[in-house]
């Protein structure tokens, strides 16, 4: 079976922040070479410790941080230079949704505002938003309250609907249930994933909780400084990591 061509593609990318100036000057290679594909409807989890450059990953392939070397494809073409040529194709949920929603926002405006880039606001937007809503479990007795009105878990629900009211192809998860309390967290998860069969969106899954990433990624990738040390299907990895930093790495997120 040829497999469908890839909506995202990292091929040998490489980022360097420098920072400081004189003797203070510093520079960090938060990524190195580093190259992966991510098919329709399926989800790829990073995985690392903190600093191991799974947040700029996210944010190339987001095309918010322009690599040094290396390319990146989106669809199948280089990356567009401009912002709002991709707004809507790619979508991006973060860990803290208090900081992603305008606190003066309703929800219904929160989850209207992707769509509002390239449309006027009708009332098919407004349908559209709401039956969004519907779709992660929040009744339109929601629509019309603010973020402080509602609860962790629910505002993720409509982190969750903003990402995907556009029907987007790619989705970044970056810590995006980490925040939650774990029963929360599953309720994310098997939201994620429903709504993934239902309109086969790839996906990027950063996490530090291996037992998330198990549950919702086709495959995992291993970010070490920068690199990328091991890439397998999550069966495999699971049921045998091979790099030594693999193995390290369950027994401290594990431990
Ligand atoms: N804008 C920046 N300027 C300078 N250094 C940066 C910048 N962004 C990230 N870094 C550095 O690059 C490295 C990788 O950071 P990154 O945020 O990608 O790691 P991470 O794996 O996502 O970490 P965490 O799990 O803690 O979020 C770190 O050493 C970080 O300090």
């Amino acid at each position: 079976m040829i497999s469908p061509h890839p909506v995202v593609s990292l091929d040998d990318v490489c980022v360097t922040f420098r920072t400081g100036h004189g003797a203070a000057r510093r520079e960090v290679r938060a990524m190195s070479h580093v190259s992966f594909d991510v098919a329709p409807g399926k989800t790829l989890g990073l995985v690392g410790e903190s600093g191991s450059g799974k947040s700029t990953t996210g944010m190339v392939v987001l095309g918010l941080q322009r690599p040094d070397s290396g390319s990146v494809r989106f669809d199948g073409a280089p990356m567009a230079r401009s912002l709002r040529s991709r707004a809507g194709r790619m979508q991006a949920v973060l860990q803290h949704p208090r900081w992603a929603i305008d606190p003066r926002s309703t929800v219904l405006g929160a989850v209207l505002e992707p769509l509002l880039v390239h449309e006027r606001r009708t009332r098919a937007c407004e349908q559209r938003a709401l039956s969004m809503l519907e779709q992660v479990g929040l009744t339109e007795a929601f629509a019309s309250r603010r973020p402080h009105q509602l609860s962790g878990g629910q505002l993720q629900r409509v982190s969750v609907a903003r990402a995907l009211v556009t029907h987007p192809s790619f989705i970044v998860f970056d810590e995006a249930v980490s925040a939650l309390d774990v029963s929360v967290q599953a309720q994310i998860l098997n939201l994620i994933q429903d709504l993934q069969a239902e309109h086969g969106f790839a996906a990027l899954f950063i996490s530090h909780d291996l037992a998330a990433v198990r549950y919702i990624a086709h495959d995992v990738a291993v970010m070490r400084s920068g690199e990328i040390v091991e890439h397998a299907p999550t069966d495999v990895f699971y049921e045998m990591p091979t790099h030594p930093y693999s193995r390290q790495l369950f027994q401290e997120l594990t431990s």
